[in-house]
């Protein structure tokens, strides 16, 4: 048989209704057909081809970009799209560019700091892409430590101007993307000095080019900072260097929106937190939460693919040799991941209304979610991007050796993908914010304050510390609640197990940096938790289409008992589970992967037909 035969025997036994299932991917019916409409744009438009994209020269690679990009604007111009067209359009273009960092921050970032008439000052120019921002916050000596920046913006009380000055080698922005050869403009983060006074970091917007010929303006200093990891992939991006000599620019450059200069050089708070500052990171880790199960879903439709057309060993009598996604340890590999995909997708959908309720409550000045807010994306984004990350890497090995070859669009598209457990803050300081959040909220327990949200399991922490779960056979691990409570069981006692080790140490700080591995061990399993638990509510909704519904249920257990089964020394050491429970959670495991095959062999394979559109790179 051929390849196309075997995938078409698989999807000939679909037992559920796919258009349906296509929506629930989306999210909604609209969503999909925008993303219908606009991935056949992109797909019958030479301009955006993709598949030579390996081979071309860094110089070639960027041309490419750069026509991509404009033909990109022409076409959203031409077309007149909507923002969620023109952002599902950038998408399928499936290319990093400086207009990621120019919609993606610069633009967010003026909408969120800058004041009413900064906004109306810059918004149309930006919205017209007249100017091209970037945002150049990192440094080459900090980059996790943002209050560690050194660039200073010093308040001229003579002329109403701010000096932007690059102290120290190490102060030179680093990193931005857009930055290296495009950006008219830029966002940059810089100490504020008013009156001899350091204020902390801020924000200010510095004309960087000109825009009659592009050259540097006096007193920058601007470049690219050169190739990066893997042929093709992040090489499209101008991640670039920046240094400032005394430039001048106008008072009202500083974005206005948190804190304020007067003409008169006093520095003024505005009653909102500080750390309103660091808004356009959330923003943009809620994103990356978003676009996770994309990224994820690419890699296990090209394995999956390939499992399935490949054979190896087990011919009798002259007959067939077994397809290789019938192995154990194969679905074992390959099923967990394409779970994870799902529940990615709805965890994303959940982040993106917790930012949007979020966004309206600081309108109405309601700051009170807002810690809860930041713990989510930055403990999203950390557990997401780097599961996703081990994943694309897991789906290449499941392709033998075929997925090595760029061919199979794995190398690039981990090549593009694994930045994204650094950017947007290292995955790992991200999850020391979630257990600083975490043991917070511990030390509150005591003091009447309910928690809520995300972490109001932690009011029943009494009866967490000590329940026993109740699975006596397999398949009672199917149950919904006795997950729910094992995760977070094991989250709640991860937790309070840490907050009481840190009692032991006169000094918090100290005792943070010394238990950081398990603190950050305790974050995983809150934001596990999440997950989990936003799958259920998922579950819980009214999904229609035949047999969709029960797919994602087995989806979810899948996804569920193999985190158990990962991390089974935390569930058994929190005392919840015994070691047979977690043995019966195996068994059942066991079960699923072959429920997942057997009893609906074209599941796998519709599932990732769904997303088949968004894997424009040669596959098998
Ligand atoms: C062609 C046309 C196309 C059209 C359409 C277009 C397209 C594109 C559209 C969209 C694209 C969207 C997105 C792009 C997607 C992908 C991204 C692509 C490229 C990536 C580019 C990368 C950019 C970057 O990397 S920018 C730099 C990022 N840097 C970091 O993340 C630094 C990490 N470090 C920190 O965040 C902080 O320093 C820290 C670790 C949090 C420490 O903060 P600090 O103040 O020093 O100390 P603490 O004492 O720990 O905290 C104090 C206090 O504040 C609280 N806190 C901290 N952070 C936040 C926060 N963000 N929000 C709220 N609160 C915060 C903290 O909990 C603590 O609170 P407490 O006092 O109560 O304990
Ligand atoms: C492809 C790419 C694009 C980027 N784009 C931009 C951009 O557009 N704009 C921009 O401003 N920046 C950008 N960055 C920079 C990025 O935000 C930083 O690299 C990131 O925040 C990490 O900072 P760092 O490089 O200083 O890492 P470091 O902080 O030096 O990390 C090094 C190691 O130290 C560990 N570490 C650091 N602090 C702690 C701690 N407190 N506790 C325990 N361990 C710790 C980390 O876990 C890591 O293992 C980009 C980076 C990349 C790779």
């Amino acid at each position: 048989m051929e390849a196309l035969d075997y995938h078409a025997e698989e999807r000939r036994k679909a037992e559920f209704d796919v258009e349906e299932m296509k929506i629930v991917w989306a999210g909604s019916r609209q969503a999909y057909e925008i993303s219908d409409r606009v991935a056949r744009l992109v797909a019958s438009d030479p301009v955006f081809r993709k598949d030579n994209r390996t081979m071309l020269s860094r110089k070639d690679l960027f041309k490419d970009t750069l026509r991509k990009a404009a033909h990109a604007w022409k076409r959203i111009i031409e077309l007149r799209l909507s923002e969620e067209e023109a952002s599902k359009l950038r998408f399928f273009v499936d290319q990093p560019v400086f207009t990621d960092l120019h919609w993606g921050m610069f633009i967010p970032a003026i909408k969120g700091q800058g004041n009413e008439e900064q906004q109306q000052k810059w918004l149309p120019m930006a919205y017209k892409m007249q100017i091209i921002g970037c945002y150049a916050q990192t440094e080459l000596g900090h980059g996790s430590n943002v209050q560690g920046l050194e660039t200073t913006a010093t308040f001229d009380p003579e002329t109403d101007e701010f000096v932007i000055h690059s102290p120290t080698l190490t102060s030179s922005k680093w990193w931005p993307g857009g930055l290296g050869k495009v950006s008219t403009h830029a966002l940059i983060y810089a100490r504020l000095i008013t009156d001899g006074q350091d204020h902390g970091v801020h924000g200010f917007i510095v004309q960087l080019r000109s825009l009659d010929d592009h050259l540097p303006l006096p007193g920058i200093t601007v470049g690219d900072i050169g190739m990066k990891f893997g042929s093709g992939a992040y090489n499209s991006m101008d991640n670039g260097v920046l240094r400032f000599d005394h430039v001048r620019i106008l008072r009202d450059q500083m974005l206005m929106g948190v804190s304020q200069v007067t003409r008169e050089g006093k520095f003024m708070q505005s009653d909102v937190p500080r750390q309103l500052v660091y808004g356009t990171m959330v923003y943009v880790r809620q994103k990356i939460v978003a676009d996770a199960s994309c990224a994820l879903s690419r890699a296990v439709c090209i394995a999956t693919r390939y499992s399935v057309v490949r054979r190896q060993f087990g011919s009798h009598n002259g007959g067939p040799e077994t397809q290789v996604i019938d192995y154990k340890t194969q679905q074992s590999r390959l099923f967990p991941l394409l779970a994870s995909a799902y529940a990615f997708r709805f965890v994303g959908e959940w982040l993106k209304w917790l930012y949007t309720d979020v966004t309206q409550r600081l309108q109405a000045s309601d700051f009170s979610t807002l810690p809860e807010v930041h713990a989510c994306t930055a403990g999203l984004k950390s557990v997401t991007t780097s599961a996703t990350a081990d994943a694309i890497e897991e789906c290449r090995k499941l392709c033998g050796g075929h997925g090595y070859l760029s061919s199979s669009g794995l190398p690039e598209l981990f090549a593009v993908y694994v930045p994204a457990c650094t950017y947007e803050g290292d995955n790992v300081v991200l999850l020391l914010q979630v257990a600083r959040f975490l043991m917070k909220t511990v030390s509150q327990l005591g003091s009447g304050k309910k928690p809520v949200g995300t972490i109001a399991y932690m009011g029943r922490s009494e009866h967490l510390l000590q329940c026993r779960c109740e699975v006596e056979r397999a398949e009672d691990w199917l149950k919904p609640n006795v997950i729910l409570e094992a995760f977070e069981a094991r989250a709640a006692r991860m937790s309070v197990t840490c907050a009481k080790n840190l009692n032991n140490f006169a000094n918090q700080e100290e005792g943070f940096a010394q238990l950081a591995t398990d603190l950050a061990e305790a974050a995983v399993a809150h934001v596990q938790l999440i997950i989990v638990s936003k799958f259920i509510e998922k579950l819980q909704q009214d999904i229609p289409g035949k047999g969709v519904k029960r797919q994602l249920e087995i989806l979810f257990n899948v996804y569920a008992l193999s985190l158990l089964h990962k991390h089974l020394g935390d569930f058994v050491a929190s005392g919840c589970i015994t070691p047979k429970q977690g043995a019966l959670a195996n068994e059942q495991l066991r079960l699923l992967y072959s429920q997942v095959h057997f009893d609906n062999p074209s599941l796998l394979l519709y599932m990732v037909l769904l997303l088949e559109r968004l894997l424009q790179s040669t596959s098998f």
